[in-house]
């Protein structure tokens, strides 16, 4: 079998989960089947059930109800040291008076692997983490980012079937960190492993996953790949945690075909593309990320579709001018535009008035429920 097109059947099915703490229940009937191979990303607010999930799958926490299925076999009942998985914490959790080498070698020692045998697979951990050179050395005389090294290569050397990561980035520098997340990616492409990984990290689910579960309160509100996550969010929870997002109220005026409408938005009639079973009069939500979004100068603007606002604050950003922009209602928005060739030196001055268009049918129309 290629490592890197593994066959798509679940590795890990979670059935009807449950659990609570101190009688609050923070799991719920919870149902989650993860492919082999997959990088898979839990994505959620702090206390939104992440890590619980995560210590349920390792065993580090017992169901109340529910099955684990790892595997094809049912591990609900049975200890962690004994499921195929192993799981890469924050923290490192390196033994600190023990080289590298004795690190990576534990858990084969504890299993009673041939002395003949840990050498070589230290050594091949080891090396995928590029760290074979530093086999002798003591974990405090390592960086932060080679002591994550080398808690991965201990956690990957008896080749689990599944790696779960904890939070396992967040201690690192922003640039280690980048680095980190590559590499990981890479790893786990190499390994075929799968990987579930826990974050609060927007930006960190989006560049390393395969897909995303979304959580909120114990529940999946959304799972998709990282593209329908940012693109296509299906409620406004989703669509408001992952990167920024401007949040139009709109009404409708009528349809016109199967995909579009037309709406009012900020006293503008606008034609919109809209999926959702709606009538005239309903309200809904528009969406618009910044990025989507462009300025215009108001001789050059499109009446009939640019909204009118006046320009609050310019922030360079490097690759892009961030605009805030104040509607005539009073409300604030975000618009990212991109330095490009077309536009070397897209610029605009404070309080200039402009219209704001986007680019048609990259507007996300979601049910007016709140987040
Ligand atoms: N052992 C425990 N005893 C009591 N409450 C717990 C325990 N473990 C977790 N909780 C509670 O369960 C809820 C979910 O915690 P969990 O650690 O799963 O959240 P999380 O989404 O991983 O959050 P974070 O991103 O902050 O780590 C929180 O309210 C937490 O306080």
């Amino acid at each position: 079998m290629n490592a890197t097109q593994p066959i798509k059947k679940p590795v890990v099915q979670l059935k009807g989960l449950c659990k609570s703490f101190d009688g609050k229940e923070i799991i719920s009937n919870f149902d989650l089947e993860i492919n082999n191979g997959e990088f898979l990303t839990i994505l959620g607010p702090s206390g939104c059930g992440k890590t619980t999930v995560l210590r349920l799958i390792a065993g580090l926490e017992d169901a109340d109800d529910g099955q684990i299925i790892i595997d094809e076999q049912d591990v609900t009942a049975i200890p962690a040291e004994q499921r195929h998985v192993n799981t890469v914490f924050q923290s490192y959790a390196l033994f600190p008076h023990m080289t590298v080498f004795d690190n990576v070698a534990f858990g084969l020692r504890m299993q009673k692997v041939a002395e003949s045998e840990i050498e070589p697979r230290v050594m091949e951990a080891l090396r995928m983490v590029q760290l074979e050179k530093f086999a002798p050395r003591k974990p405090h005389q390592l960086s932060g980012g080679q002591q994550q090294r080398v808690a991965i290569a201990r956690a990957v050397v008896n080749k689990p079937k599944v790696l779960l990561l904890d939070e396992s980035l967040s201690a690192l520098d922003y640039k280690l960190r980048k680095q980190m997340q590559m590499e990981l990616k890479q790893l786990q492409r190499k390994l075929g492993i799968t990987f579930i990984f826990v974050t609060h990290d927007q930006e960190e689910a989006l560049s390393m996953s395969d897909r995303i579960i979304v959580m909120k309160a114990g529940d999946v509100v959304q799972d998709g790949s990282p593209r329908e996550i940012y693109e296509e969010p299906s409620n406004l929870f989703v669509a408001r945690f992952i990167g920024e997002i401007n949040v139009f109220d709109a009404d409708v005026v009528s349809r016109i075909d199967e995909q579009r409408i037309t709406a009012t938005i900020e006293g503008r009639e606008c034609q919109v593309y809209c999926k959702l079973d709606v009538k005239a009069g309903d309200h809904v939500k528009v969406l618009l990320r910044p990025e989507d979004l462009r300025i215009e100068e108001i001789e050059a603007a499109d009446s009939g579709n640019g909204i009118i606002g006046y320009v609050r604050e310019r922030n360079y950003k490097g690759m892009t001018l961030d605009s805030v922009l104040e509607l005539e209602s009073g409300m604030s928005v975000m618009v990212s535009e991109f330095f490009n060739e077309d536009d070397p030196d897209v610029d605009h001055s404070l309080d200039q008035k402009v219209a704001i268009t986007w680019v048609e049918s990259w507007e996300v129309v979601l049910p007016d429920e709140e987040a």
